[in-house]
């Protein structure tokens, strides 16, 4: 990819982290962030296994899909995904991004099924693992939609945002261009400028939307930020 070619760089995706919403009032937190103009709803599955917290399950996202037809981007932080693409299926779940640290050869056949069930399929890498390891999963011609680079350990919200991880991104986005590249964990107006300039399109922000006083400003803000970056070129 040459500077200044974006042509088919995926539009920004702004998706608010839903971890850090009031779970009491899931539906109406919901509606709140797509009316300040969230494109998607990011939700962190946890199950005490994989990362050491204790989120939502697939009866959450069937109960909150009755109340919205928004694009529900589910990180599942789980060490046995294929159990869960029914269920998430079937609950109405849009995306469904599972780790590469939990797979091995079976990731074809996990892929398969995830697009199959009519999700569309992310990988999501830690800190600690090279970008190199998803080569295979987005090269082949059944390829991942998404690569969910992480920018904090997974497991909590309001975490300190992690810059070396922008060089994998960077990677991503020159050796695949129309790969939608997602970033979570401690974006928010300070750090979007690296993540966007990196050529993340996809922002994943929980602590910095939800703890402001204006989070369609933030929302915004965001957004705006990997419009620039996309127009700059990378
Ligand atoms: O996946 C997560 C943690 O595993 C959260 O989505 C992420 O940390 C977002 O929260 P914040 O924007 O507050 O850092």
């Amino acid at each position: 990819m040459t500077m200044g070619d974006t042509t088919n760089v995926p539009s920004a995706r702004i998706a608010p982290s839903m971890l850090s919403s009031d779970f009491a009032n899931l539906a109406s937190e919901a509606k709140r962030m797509l009316e300040c103009g969230a494109d998607w709803l990011h939700m962190d599955i946890m199950v005490c296994h994989f990362v050491p917290n204790l989120t939502i399950g697939a009866p959450v996202i069937q109960s909150l899909r009755k109340h919205t037809d928004a694009f529900l981007d589910c990180h599942l932080m789980v060490t046995n995904p294929s159990d869960y693409v029914a269920p998430f299926a079937q609950a109405g779940a849009s995306g469904f991004t599972f780790h590469i640290e939990v797979v091995k050869d079976e990731w074809k056949d996990l892929l398969k099924s995830i697009k199959s069930a009519g999700m569309q399929a992310g990988v999501a890498l830690r800190p600690g693992t090279s970008v190199e390891q998803i080569f295979p999963l987005v090269e082949g011609e059944e390829h991942v939609d998404m690569v969910l680079v992480m920018t904090v350990e997974p497991g909590f919200g309001g975490q300190k945002f992690i810059p070396e991880m922008m060089t994998k991104v960077n990677i991503l986005r020159k050796k695949f261009p129309w790969l939608h590249i997602e970033v979570d964990g401690g974006l928010g107006p300070s750090t979007i400028e690296e993540a966007a300039k990196a050529g993340a399109n996809c922002i994943v922000a929980g602590s910095s939307v939800f703890g402001s006083q204006d989070p369609a400003g933030v929302i915004s803000l965001l957004r705006s930020k990997v419009q620039d970056a996309t127009m700059r070129g990378f």
